[in-house]
């Protein structure tokens, strides 16, 4: 079982490069399944097992996907679909799998996918998204474990109020409203930056995609759509990430890369704690000097506080002197970490939707485990403020999300190893 080491107690200090968004790449490699003619090449992209998982998925489908490790890039290209039912095997891996469903219905006239089901954080329904293509003029059965879309002719361009704020229903219906006769509107549309990401793909692909970053995204469908190249957005939760190991260990890092306004709501809590926050246009400095103070903290669709910072943040407050809270809104199963702070010495209850913590004692190293990618996150940066070695495993958790931790945090300075380092980035650069 692979494990992560920390050694806590080092100021974090120097500078750290942040990679492309996963959560923008995983999108743009679905939406590649929309082009026609022509190749996409997708720049800024970091070796992550979605992300490769997400690329075999693609290629399942009859498209190309090369991942070019040495220059952080990949090449699609989907001209030939040979099929439009995804592998099992591979959907179960990664919810993100359910975005191929847009693009396939939009381009063939037919989807058949397995259901996502829940996972660790939550329940995670498709009930948005398949709202959506039915407001498109989709007829969508779920039966047999798989949702199967179809669509004689054309999607008719539509109407769509999503009834939550989905990051995943908003970006399915954008592309699959690309191809389609006529205008749609998406209503209560998600505001997050990948979803102004995707769009930005959408339209050097062909696409006329207005609005995306705002409640209200129109788009004008086309008859066909073209390889683009792209280069994604920086990742705003890792940069958050190192922001908050910069906090939590009172240290001194620049994050490059970081987007003040993709962070300006980790950058106002960090704030009110009484952290030195101070941005330009290369990223963003994070100074923490005690004395700090205890803040609250609500995650809420962007621009509120981060579902996926949450857990990170949460590590933090327990080195904050008195009671924080934290209120989960976003999704209803997100405190695994909690079970695992609290082995740590940390002093956290939940009550709800709220973990009430009492933070301030210093926190101790033990062997935890990670039960998701953000928790896998904290239980490091906890790691690194506590007394002693703490051990984390669940490192597939991980895997996920940050390419590097380890080595970005011991160039700041940390007492980390991982028992795999050189396995498990020779198992992650080789994909296609
Ligand atoms: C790969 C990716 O980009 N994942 C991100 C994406 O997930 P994802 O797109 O799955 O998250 P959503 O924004 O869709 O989910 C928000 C909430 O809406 C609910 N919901 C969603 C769809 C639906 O059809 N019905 C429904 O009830 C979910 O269960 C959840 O409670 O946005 C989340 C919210 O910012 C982030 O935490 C995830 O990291
Ligand atoms: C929850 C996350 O990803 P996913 O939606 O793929 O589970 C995440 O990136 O924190």
């Amino acid at each position: 079982m692979a494990t992560i080491k920390v050694r806590g107690g080092q100021r974090l200090t120097g500078v750290v490069q942040v990679d492309g968004a996963k959560n923008a790449v995983l999108p743009i490699l679905a939406a590649s399944l929309l082009a026609s003619q022509g190749e996409s090449i997708i720049e800024g992209v970091p070796s992550l097992t979605d992300i490769h998982n997400l690329a075999e998925v693609t290629r399942s489908l009859g498209g190309k996907a090369e991942y070019v490790s040495q220059h952080a890039l990949i090449r699609l290209s989907a001209e030939n679909l040979q099929t439009t039912t995804a592998p099992e095997e591979l959907v179960r891996k990664m919810r993100a799998s359910f975005w191929v469903a847009g693009p396939l219905l939009a381009r063939t006239g037919h989807f058949r996918i397995p259901l996502p089901g829940g996972c660790n954080i939550g329940e995670r329904p498709v009930d948005q998204h398949i709202k959506g293509f039915e407001a498109l003029g989709a007829t969508v059965t779920i039966e047999h474990g798989y949702v199967e879309g179809h669509v004689h002719g054309k999607l008719r361009g539509a109407r769509v109020y999503l009834d939550l704020i989905s990051v995943g229903a908003t970006i399915n219906t954008m592309m699959a409203a690309t191809l389609a006769q006529g205008q749609t509107l998406i209503e209560n549309a998600a505001k997050e930056p990948e979803v102004v990401d995707v769009a930005n793909y959408l339209n050097a692909m062909g696409a006329k995609v207005r609005g995306a970053g705002t409640d209200v995204i129109r788009v004008e469908g086309v008859p066909f759509m073209h390889g683009a190249t792209h280069t994604v957005i920086p990742d705003r939760i890792e940069a958050g990430t190192y922001m908050i190991a910069a906090a939590i260990t009172r240290g001194d890092v620049f994050v490059e890369g970081a987007i003040y306004n993709h962070l300006s709501s980790l950058c106002a809590k960090l704030r009110e704690a009484g952290v030195t926050v101070e941005d330009d246009i290369h990223g963003i400095r994070v100074v923490a000097t005690e004395p700090l103070r205890a803040i609250d903290v609500k995650t809420l669709p962007h621009p509120g506080f981060p579902t996926d910072l949450q857990a990170q943040m949460m590590a933090f407050m327990a080195t904050l002197p008195g009671t924080s809270l934290a209120t989960e809104t976003v999704f209803e199963n997100r405190f695994l970490h909690v079970p695992e702070l609290r082995r740590m010495g940390a002093e956290v209850r939940i009550e709800g939707r709220t973990a009430v913590i009492d933070g301030g004692q210093p926190m101790t190293g033990a062997a935890v485990k990670a039960s998701d990618l953000r928790a896998a996150a904290a239980l490091v940066l906890a790691g690194l403020s506590a007394e002693g070695e703490t051990e984390v495993s669940g490192l597939e958790h991980l895997d996920r999300g940050y390419a590097d931790l380890v080595g970005k945090l011991r160039s700041l300075g940390a007492h980390i190893e991982r028992s795999d380092e050189a396995n498990a980035r020779l198992k992650l650069v080789s994909s296609h």
